[in-house]
């Protein structure tokens, strides 16, 4: 785990001298974002995305599409078609699909859904599509989705690692049809597939082959968000083969879509109600969503807190107490970095489990959780699955994020409780959530 020595500003984290009481306007998800950019530039006519996220990874996802002839204009609506208050940012993206050309060069920086669902995109374009990235972007998985397109038929040139950088040749379309892949190290790959498979010849059928499939909630996302631009996809949920989806191929639709906001990123405030004893509105919570976030209502309640789910939005009140949690987070793996923040903060032990995959995510996220929270006083140990913690009393100092935004955010949530915490490059945060530090000072009053 490298530090970067270009990212070592500490920045002081706020400590709680008393309970919050906030209401937290989260921005957009990302992972919708991403999708939804890629579906409407897939489309067969425009479409419209409104509070999208602006945040490094959707930047680069829009910047990489633009490359490949995409046409994604900056608006500020004022259709009276949008409803009032739809537009509250004022800002929307408009999509025009273009015919997908080469040249170009894609930098993924390190985001999983950049370097993941790009190159079935990049197979459908003329032209030949480098992609590059972060040192990181180098060392996360990317073998699912280069050995099923060339299973497909692309044409791909690597170093062999299955892994960046690398080449797609795309050819102006790709055949499609049945593959096999092992997506035990991320779901992306299956996504990937399934998100630019309407515009394959034959569509495809995509079978999950490993020994277990991490994030069901983001491949139920891509399904859905497939389906509501009018594709047709069989899925294991739709009564289909467990481990098996099947997308026919068709025209997709431009939609005018507004993006929930990131539920993901409405942890580390959820997160301050509970270890405070205080209560935080996040205005606009979905009532129905496949965001892993949603899952935050349970888990967080099971650890102390309360939450009411209103038309306005989710209100999550803290109850003085915190208690440790035993968890499976294979399906919401990108949350165990704030859940394991608020674990050491608790009254007992915590055993947090499936979540062998996040060693390839920002980070090895285990490993730096462990070696951070120690470095507190905390005393936490990792399995082979996940992490156990055992609450202790812990003390200020340096709180590393290896350009970890959700280490950031976790570093943050212990230095409510903690007085001391100093924050490396709480800029790492601009990969989900640029304004992370206004919204965290803002909740705060501070
Ligand atoms: O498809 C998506 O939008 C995501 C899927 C998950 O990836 P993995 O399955 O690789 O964990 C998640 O952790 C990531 O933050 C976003
Ligand atoms: C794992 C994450 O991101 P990515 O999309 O880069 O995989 C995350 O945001 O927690």
């Amino acid at each position: 785990m490298p530090v970067n020595p270009a990212h070592t500003a500490l920045w002081p984290a706020p400590h709680a001298s008393e309970a919050v009481d906030a209401t937290v306007h989260v921005p957009g998800s990302k992972s919708v974002t991403n999708r939804a950019l890629v579906l409407a530039s897939l489309a067969s006519e425009p479409g419209w995305l409104r509070r999208p996220l602006r945040s490094r990874d959707t930047l680069l996802m829009a910047a990489a599409l633009r490359e490949m002839g995409v046409g994604i204009e900056e608006t500020v609506s004022s259709s009276s078609s949008v409803a009032a208050g739809q537009d509250r940012a004022g800002e929307a993206w408009r999509v025009l699909p273009a015919g997908l050309r080469g040249p170009a060069t894609v930098d993924v920086g390190n985001a999983g859904t950049v370097m993941r669902f790009l190159p079935p995109v990049a197979a459908l374009a003329d032209g030949p599509i480098r992609f590059d990235g972060d040192p990181r972007a180098y060392e996360r998985p990317l073998n699912g989705v280069i050995d099923a397109l060339r299973a497909l038929g692309a044409r791909i040139d690597d170093d062999d690692r299955g892994a960046l950088p690398l080449t797609v040749h795309g050819s102006g379309g790709l055949d499609g049809g049945t593959v096999e892949i092992d997506a035990s190290s991320s779901s992306q790959f299956v996504s990937a597939l399934l998100l630019s498979a309407p515009r394959f010849n034959q569509g495809v059928e995509v079978r999950h082959v490993g020994a277990s499939l991490p994030s069901a909630p983001h491949i139920r996302m891509t399904v859905d968000m497939l389906r509501a631009v009018g594709a047709q996809v069989d899925s294991p949920e739709s009564g289909g083969e467990p481990n098996v989806w099947r997308v026919t191929p068709g025209a997709l639709l431009g939609r005018d879509l507004t993006i929930e906001p990131d539920l993901s990123n409405a942890q580390p405030f959820l997160a301050a109600a509970l270890v405070t004893g205080g209560r935080v509105l996040i205005p606009d919570w979905p009532a129905h969503t496949t965001q892993p976030g949603d899952r935050l209502r349970e888990i967080f309640t099971e650890m102390g807190g309360s939450c009411e789910l209103a038309d306005y939005g989710l209100v999550f009140t803290g109850s003085g107490s915190i208690h440790g949690i035993d968890v499976d987070l294979a399906d919401v793996g990108e949350l165990t970095p704030g859940i394991a923040a608020v674990a050491a903060l608790a009254d007992s032990p915590s055993t947090l489990r499936g979540v062998s995959h996040l060693r390839l995510h920002e980070t090895d996220r285990l490993a730096a959780l462990t070696k951070e929270i120690n470095e507190l006083g905390g005393d936490v140990t990792e399995t082979a699955d996940g992490l156990h913690i055992r609450p202790r009393r812990l003390h200020g100092g340096i709180f590393r994020t290896y350009d970890d935004h959700r280490m950031a955010t976790a570093g943050a949530i212990i230095g409510l409780a903690v007085e001391g915490v100093r924050i490396e490059n709480v800029a790492t945060t601009a990969k989900t959530l640029p304004d992370f530090p206004e919204l965290w000072t803002g909740m705060l009053g501070v």
